[in-house]
């Protein structure tokens, strides 16, 4: 009874577990997916069109709008049932993309945005205006209200916040294409990167942490750029790609990436800096979430509306100086100035960086590499036993724990007492007390008849209290200790993390951190404790399972120390497979959560560039190493559990004999013949019974 009920708590705890989990993963499964609304254009000179596009960025604003399209419309053409003309609030409400609500539901609202095949087409417009929403929605990645949306060839997108991966700086760039040198120091080049990967400790097989830590906002930028140029898509959407570089670096990047490398290519560059404005074919200007103008740079000038404010307030807060520059860099590329490999490859063999890929060869060669991420270390061998002391002093040393195993003892101990003292009393029958049947006086096998009655039942009353109050003692004493081992680590690992030095968040995956402050703790706060609680009880209850049968039969301890040798055999090979799959677990755990935080954040680029599959690929990849671990961690449980149980079947046998069998079965040997009384049976059996449970 006590078994199930504990376990009853074990499994209460894991079904409320299970629901929450449940809740979680039904949410996430319950949203809607976006609907794929790009279509290919008729007219082929056409790389994308966006035709009177009004956009969201969920579907719920987009339900929330239907909703009260819905109700409105009813009650509109129910006001209007008696007129011809409807008012202004009444058309107001039977076109929802001009209401208020809506307007606050969409981003983008009547969107007509055309761009020709090989067109460089310039975006601007103050903050928050939907410059990034616009490349969104030609990305197919906003929800489409109502409009159409058009697009013809393949697409490379440069995010706003540039995205990087934790590899190294060369495999950011190649983003799964196969290396291509010619191409590759092109690219390199053209994104003003060569002086950069010469400074980097490993040239461009230097690893780049998480969200690219280790490089500057600038750098950031041109490797997603350089991504994107490698990548040799049609379309180019790039959003304010040379926001974080210098005017010389701008300059360079703008005239030999985009205006020289991407002249056939079609490219939407979304920028603040009005001085490239002059030279895309066409200017969209975007104000709260609409296009307000559009035209070449001269004819927008000429309107002398918004935009021709914003340029010649760009330039008197600026100066002439950007524009100085641009046009310089502009007469170079004029001058035939282009990309020379001979040269930069002597730059790269001169500075003895770059990886021996210099000579052509498309191996990744990873000498020099630096490696950035520190490796999780998998320990070997049994658990130290530093680790236990660490884990006792921090539960309040060993006098806290000495507390607590004398709880456990105390509990144990009084409930082993209260089933000895039934024993005797029942043993002790009816005492000196005699009864007179049939004229004779025989003596009494009645316990009621017996004169110390008043004290086995006071005593045993006593016990009972004894045991709550032991119990209670005991979950005390072991939830402050285990309680307080766990917020001491817990906040001790956390002071150490806030006081680390740049330096461990470079070479330590968030995965890993996170993985240590979730699994790990909830390990330490859930079921170090509970491990410890049943090892505790156990440990008493086995001892004084042990001690009540050999005072009841002394034989059995022969067959008990050869099963102790079994079980010890047995639970030696299985601590060590369990011990080492664990860990492997747990360290394979890490990379996942890493992966899965990277591609959330990237998700628009994933897309863009279609790698969804490539991603998904290595998320499986690295799913399949640790629950492999997790399976086989439960096989070696299963393995144990079938061998204990045999151990165990083997001594419920010796139950369903008496003990003259057992030592007839095991030895050849006979018990004195005043072992063999029932009770003392009874209890060896008792005990027998609760040590197979355990
Ligand atoms: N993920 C999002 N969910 C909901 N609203 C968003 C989200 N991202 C941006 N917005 C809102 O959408 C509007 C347009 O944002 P968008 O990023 O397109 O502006 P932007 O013109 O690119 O601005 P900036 O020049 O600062 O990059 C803003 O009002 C912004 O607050």
């Amino acid at each position: 009874m006590k078994d199930a009920l504990s376990r009853l708590r074990q499994s209460t705890r894991s079904v409320c577990d299970a629901i929450v989990a449940l809740a979680r993963i039904k949410a996430i499964l319950l949203l809607e997916d976006i609907v794929p609304y790009i279509t290919r254009p008729i007219d082929r000179t056409q790389a994308i069109c966006i035709s009177v596009g009004t956009f969201s960025w969920d579907s719920v604003a987009v339900r929330r709008s239907s909703a009260a399209t819905e109700k409105s419309d009813v009650s509109a053409l129910g006001a209007m049932s008696g007129r011809t003309t409807a008012t202004d609030q009444e058309k107001e409400k039977l076109n929802p993309y001009e209401s208020s609500e809506h307007q606050s539901a969409n981003v983008l609202t009547n969107i007509s945005f055309q761009v020709a095949k090989g067109q460089l087409i310039g975006v601007c417009g103050q903050v928050g205006s939907g410059k990034t929403a616009l490349l969104l929605a030609a990305l197919g990645q906003l929800h489409l209200s109502s409009g159409r949306v058009m697009r013809d060839g393949s697409c490379a997108y440069v995010s706003q916040e540039p995205w990087i991966l934790n590899a190294s700086l060369r495999n950011n760039i190649l983003f799964g294409e196969s290396f291509d040198s010619k191409r590759y120091y092109e690219t390199i080049y053209r994104c003003s990167l060569s002086q950069d990967i010469n400074m980097l400790p490993g040239g461009d097989e230097t690893e780049i942490g998480e969200r690219g830590i280790n490089l500057s906002g600038g750098q950031k930028q041109r490797v997603a750029l350089a991504r994107a140029l490698y990548a040799n898509r049609d379309i180019y959407l790039l959003d304010d790609p040379l926001s974080a570089v210098d005017a010389r670096v701008g300059a360079h990047i703008f005239n030999r990436c985009i205006l020289q490398a991407l002249k056939h290519k079609t490219v939407i560059l979304v920028t603040h800096h009005v001085q490239y404005l002059k030279h895309c074919n066409q200017v969209y200007m975007m104000k709260d979430g609409r296009v307000c103008d559009h035209g070449t740079h001269e004819e927008l000038m000429d309107r002398e509306q918004d935009y021709a404010v914003m340029v010649k307030t760009h330039s008197s807060e600026t100066g002439d100086q950007s524009q100085c520059v641009l046009e310089e860099e502009h007469l170079l590329v004029g001058d035939g100035e282009s990309f020379d490999p001979g040269h930069d490859a002597a730059d790269r063999e001169k500075n003895r960086r770059v990886s021996s890929s210099s000579q052509g060869s498309e191996k990744l060669d990873p000498r020099g590499a630096e490696q950035l991420t520190v490796p999780e270390m998998i320990q070997k061998g049994s658990i130290r036993f530093d680790t236990y002391q660490r884990y006792i002093s921090a539960a309040g040393g060993y006098y806290m724990a000495l507390l607590a195993c004398l709880c456990f003892l105390l509990n144990v101990g009084s409930t082993a007492f209260s089933s000895w003292w039934l024993a005797s009393w029942i043993r002790a029958g009816g005492g000196n007390a005699t009864v007179f049947v049939n004229n004779q006086t025989m003596p009494s096998h009645n316990i009621n008849d017996n004169p110390d009655f008043p004290m086995y039942q006071l005593v045993y009353a006593v016990t009972i209290p004894v045991i709550l109050g032991t119990s209670l003692l005991r979950g005390l004493t072991f939830t402050k200790v285990t309680l307080r081992a766990s917020s001491y680590l817990h906040n001790k690992l956390f002071k150490k993390m806030m006081h680390s030095p740049m330096h461990f968040f470079e070479t330590t995956p968030t995965g890993r951190m996170q993985n240590i402050f979730s699994r790990d703790m909830d390990e330490v706060d859930v079921w170090l404790p509970i491990t410890v609680e049943s090892i505790m009880q156990n440990m008493w209850i086995i001892l004084f399972a042990i001690l009540f049968v050999c005072l009841a039969f002394p034989w059995f301890i022969i067959p008990l120390l050869v099963l102790a040798a079994i079980y010890y055999v047995i639970s030696k090979v299985f601590r060590v497979s369990v011990r080492d799959l664990k860990r492997l677990e747990n360290v394979s755990r890490s990379p996942i959560i890493s992966w899965v935080g990277t591609t959330v954040q990237g998700l628009s680029t994933i897309h863009a560039f279609g790698k969804q599959s490539d991603f998904m690929a290595r998320f499986m990849k690295m799913f399949d190493e640790n629950t492999t671990c997790l399976y086989l961690c439960c096989i070696a449980m299963r393995w144990l559990a079938v061998r204990i149980d045999t151990l165990a079947g083997d001594t419920s046998r010796q139950q369903n004999m008496s003990a003259d069998d057992v030592a007839n079965y095991y030895f050849g040997l006979h018990p004195p013949s005043e072992l063999l009384k029932p009770l003392h049976f009874g209890s060896w059996f008792c005990f027998l019974l609760q040590m197979n449970r355990l």
